[in-house]
């Protein structure tokens, strides 16, 4: 598992343990960290090029200090000066252990601007042969888009070197992920005491590159802010040797409607590979056909058409007894799935809503959706950044840019459990914990993908998983299923999947978790 937790709690767990212990420990133990890593990454340091990127704050002090251990273990280490002020005696260490100063005056005239926004050339000639960058422009401190040099300085870097962000990449916000222009991409971040939750969120996550823990002996922090678990700690229930299929849980799956039909096949497919001991699937005729002919071991019924005005609720009892539903995947927007979403969540057991039956929920008076969601079961829902635009009547834009803060606010502002699904899948509970996935890829960006999530949360909600550990383990398997799919075997490129590659990789996902 890695815990992130938020700038705040940070600085206050490291102002109670400074006050115990000498000036500059904490800082000795964050550079000594920093450097080891560094000196690992270069393998011998003998002659190798350094370049420090040095900030105002005591970041740009952490790489002065770990700068001046490379140097005098026999690196060339240059340090940028991109602030007029930097730490004072991390500046003397690094020069009285040798290192070479690029100030503040000779930085700005090298940054120059040469033809348009490219670095000059003097930059480019200036950086070039560095084997490795240490990142020490804005650590926790860092606000908003890099200022004054910072961002010149980033963007002149040479594209061969390897990059070490100290604590965390400048121009990355630590507490959520967000980057607003540019900002350093690292190979390797270091970071000290605990993760920061935009170390695991992206667009900060995938700056971040690997991420490498210091201890600097931080104690006393509280709850975390965001968990990621490992996939050590994905442990859905193994069914034990004399259970039978209704103890192992039975999902039931109510999806496809008039138009879509594909939606509903790939739900089910997953449901079955989920673990639950039966799924039982109603829906229209024309799907219900469907469904029997590809996955004859789900167990089905034909839904009536309700006559037009008939808004009778339709009668669920009539599919069997489930353990947990999974409700919208290719539902219709139309009164039918308004009805069927309704229907699912006046029951009492775990209901997990997405796609169509989003929108629908989407589209209620407040009141309505308010009462409908306030159920004693557990409630998932599992949009992506578009339908919890609509849930939250917040732009698109702004979910994407601010994952965190959105999937929190909509947690605790319907009550119930959301998963939101995207280049990080965060999951939500109305406490205020978050969980983060770590095994997603771009090769899940593709159609009928998170219908496959749907259908496996859902059977891990009718084994009984509660609803932030089945999104977040059905997020994690899903995650594993598409790398195993997108790239079989060891050193082979990944290759463009579908949604039916996901699903038939499912059970070597599971058989991943140990
Ligand atoms: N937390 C710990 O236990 C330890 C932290 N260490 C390191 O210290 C930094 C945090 O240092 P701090 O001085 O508070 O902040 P920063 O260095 O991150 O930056 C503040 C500095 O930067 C200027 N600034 C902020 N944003 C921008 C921007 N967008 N553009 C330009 N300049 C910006 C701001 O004005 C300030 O002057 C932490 O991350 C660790 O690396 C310890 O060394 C170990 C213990
Ligand atoms: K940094």
């Amino acid at each position: 598992m890695r815990y992130a937790h938020a700038v705040d709690e940070v600085r206050a767990a490291e102002a109670a343990l400074m006050a115990r212990l000498p000036e500059g420990t904490l800082m000795q133990r964050a550079a000594a960290g920093l450097a080891a890593v560094c000196a690992q990454l270069l393998g011998g340091l003998y002659g190798s090029r350094v370049l420090l990127l040095v900030g105002s704050g005591d970041n740009g002090g952490d790489a002065l200090y770990a700068g001046a251990r490379l140097a005098r273990r026999g690196a060339h280490v240059t340090a940028a000066l991109a602030a007029q002020k930097t730490h004072p005696e991390g500046l003397a260490d690094f020069r009285a252990a040798g290192g070479r100063v690029l100030d503040y005056a000779r930085l700005e005239s090298l940054l120059s601007p040469g033809e348009g926004s490219a670095p000059s050339s003097a930059a480019r000639r200036a950086f070039e042969g560095t084997d490795l960058v240490i990142d020490g422009l804005t650590g926790i401190g860092g606000r908003g888009a890099l200022r004054g040099l910072y961002g010149a300085l980033v963007r002149a870097l040479p594209e061969e070197a390897a990059v070490v962000a100290c604590d965390i990449p400048s121009g990355v916000d630590a507490d959520t992920g967000e980057v607003a222009d540019t900002a350093v991409r690292a190979d390797v971040t270091v970071t000290f005491g605990t993760l920061k939750p935009g170390l695991l969120i992206d667009p900060g996550a995938a700056h971040a590159g690997v991420v490498e823990l210091v201890d600097i002996g931080l104690t006393g922090l509280p709850e975390p802010a965001v968990i990621a678990p490992a996939t050590a700690d994905v442990r859905p229930p193994r069914p034990e040797a004399e259970t039978d299929k209704y103890r192992r849980g039975v999902v039931g799956v109510i999806a496809g409607g008039a138009r879509f039909t594909g939606a509903a096949l790939l739900s089910v497919g997953a449901a079955l590979r989920g673990g639950a001991g039966m799924v039982r699937f109603a829906s229209a005729a024309r799907v219900v056909a469907l469904v029997d002919a590809r996955w004859p071991e789900t167990v089905t019924t034909v839904l009536p058409e309700a006559a037009p005005g008939d808004d009778t609720e339709p009668d669920l009892d009539a599919v069997g007894r489930v353990q947990a539903w999974v409700v919208g995947p290719g539902l219709g927007v139309d009164a039918r799935g308004e009805r069927l979403v309704k229907a699912t969540l006046r029951s009492e057991v775990p209901v997990l809503v997405d796609a169509d039956g989003l929108t629908v929920l989407a589209g209620l008076p407040a009141g309505v959706r308010r009462a409908l969601l306030d159920r004693r079961a557990p409630t998932l829902l599992t949009p992506h950044a578009g339908e919890l635009s609509r849930l939250l009547n917040v732009g698109r834009d702004q979910i994407e840019a601010r994952r965190l803060v959105h999937v929190r606010a909509a947690a605790a502002g319907l009550g119930v459990t959301v998963l939101l699904k995207g280049s990080t899948t965060l999951v939500a509970d109305p406490g205020g914990q978050v969980r983060a996935n770590l095994t997603g890829t771009p090769w899940l960006a593709t159609a009928g993908s998170g219908d496959v999530l749907s259908g496996l949360a859902g059977a891990l909600l009718a084994q009984g998983v509660d609803a932030a550990d089945a999104g977040a383990w059905a997020a994690h398997l899903h995650g594993l299923a598409a790398r195993i799919a997108a790239a079989p075997r060891r050193g082979l490129a990944p290759a463009p999947i579908t949604a039916e590659d996901v699903l038939a990789a499912l059970p070597e996902a599971f058989a991943q978790l140990s």
